[in-house]
């Protein structure tokens, strides 16, 4: 393997775009949060949990994660969670951070919108301010509930949309076309929020077109499937829209058969813009620099590669121009000397 691009993927700065942050919740705290608050766990111990995480698709990924948060229920622990997901990022270099995180899973739980929003926000806060990682939160609406659901919770959001940076739609994608939120996501765009939607993971293509045409999105969380469409794919790369590709999350929920097969870089061949993100870092085995380890010991990954990959989250970021400008002139630095 090449060790000097496994270097220089881990120093170049980097942005994740596609992070549920209640897919960071690593077994360990699972433990420790399920002791605290008294909550009973169907596993005796962390080895015993970590061997449960083997799933076929998405669907059997699903179910563990939302037993999972079973042990989130107060303030203390959603800013734990955070925390500990920054303190890790901050290891691997990356520099900004864009999360989403689901509270209609919480809510169904009967824990408040501001209990889940402060912890989570407190913790950004405190990275921004002492590991120099910039945020954005995105609240992400779950699309096996109905739309009347999301309209509830776009609607019980409100006193938290300045805290708010953007919406998405998660979970179990087919049989849950991103047409059947069209209304929320007009909403969402009238109150001037940008859209980012899961498709193309397990979906067909024709996912995709409709978060184009009827979701207006900013990007597209996956993609993948996009590329079994020339048409799609071209109309993607004419709108220069990011794509939020998450490699070992692929690998893991069997959308890849293996990371030889991956088509990160025949999406960059084609031109889209494509990134490298974790998805839920503490199911798939890995957080951003595992992914692009993992990329670059089964794929023909070059330096141009990676300069491109990282690049295109911070221009993918819901960040200013000068921002943007400022993080690419220091990964510039980085492979300069690299
Ligand atoms: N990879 C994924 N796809 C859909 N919903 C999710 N929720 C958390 N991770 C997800
Ligand atoms: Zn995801």
């Amino acid at each position: 393997m090449n060790e000097e691009l496994l270097q220089l993927a881990e120093a170049m700065p980097k942005a994740e775009l596609h992070l549920h942050i209640e897919g960071s919740l690593e077994p360990e705290l699972v433990f420790q949060l399920a002791e605290r608050n008294g909550v009973k766990l169907a596993y005796s111990s962390v080895d015993a949990l970590r061997a449960a995480y083997a799933f076929n698709n998405l669907q059997e990924f699903l179910d563990v994660y939302y037993a999972g948060m079973s042990v989130l229920l107060k303030e203390q622990d959603f800013y734990d969670l955070t925390w500990a997901y920054l303190n890790r990022v901050h290891q691997d270099h990356v520099v900004h951070v864009e999360i989403f995180f689901d509270p209609q899973a919480h809510l169904e739980r009967g824990i408040p919108l501001d209990v889940q929003i402060s912890g989570i926000r407190r913790a950004l806060e405190q990275g921004q301010a002492e590991l120099g990682i910039s945020f954005r939160l995105i609240l992400s609406f779950l699309r096996h509930l109905s739309e009347d659901s999301a309209l509830e919770t776009l609607e019980l959001a409100r006193p938290f949309y300045d805290q708010l940076d953007g919406f998405g739609l998660d979970s179990s994608e087919q049989g849950h076309p991103p047409e059947k939120f069209a209304r929320v996501f007009a909403r969402c765009k009238e109150l001037g929020f940008r859209i980012t939607v899961h498709a193309g993971e397990e979906g067909p293509p024709d996912y995709v077109y409709q978060a184009l045409d009827q979701l207006q999105v900013d990007r597209i969380d996956h993609g993948n499937r996009s590329m079994e469409d020339e048409v799609l794919v071209q109309r993607l790369v004419g709108a220069g829209l990011t794509l939020t590709v998450c490699p070992l999350s692929n690998l893991k929920l069997c959308v890849v058969k293996d990371m030889a097969q991956h088509p990160i870089l025949s999406m960059l061949k084609k031109g889209l813009k494509a990134t490298v993100n974790s998805d839920d870092p503490a199911y798939f085995g890995g957080y951003v620099n595992d992914n692009y380890r993992a990329l670059i010991q089964h794929l023909p990954v070059t330096r141009d590669h990676l300069y491109q990959l990282a690049r295109n989250a911070f221009e993918g970021a819901w960040i200013s121009d000068d921002e943007k400008e400022a993080h690419i002139n220091e990964l510039n630095r980085v492979f300069a000397l690299g």
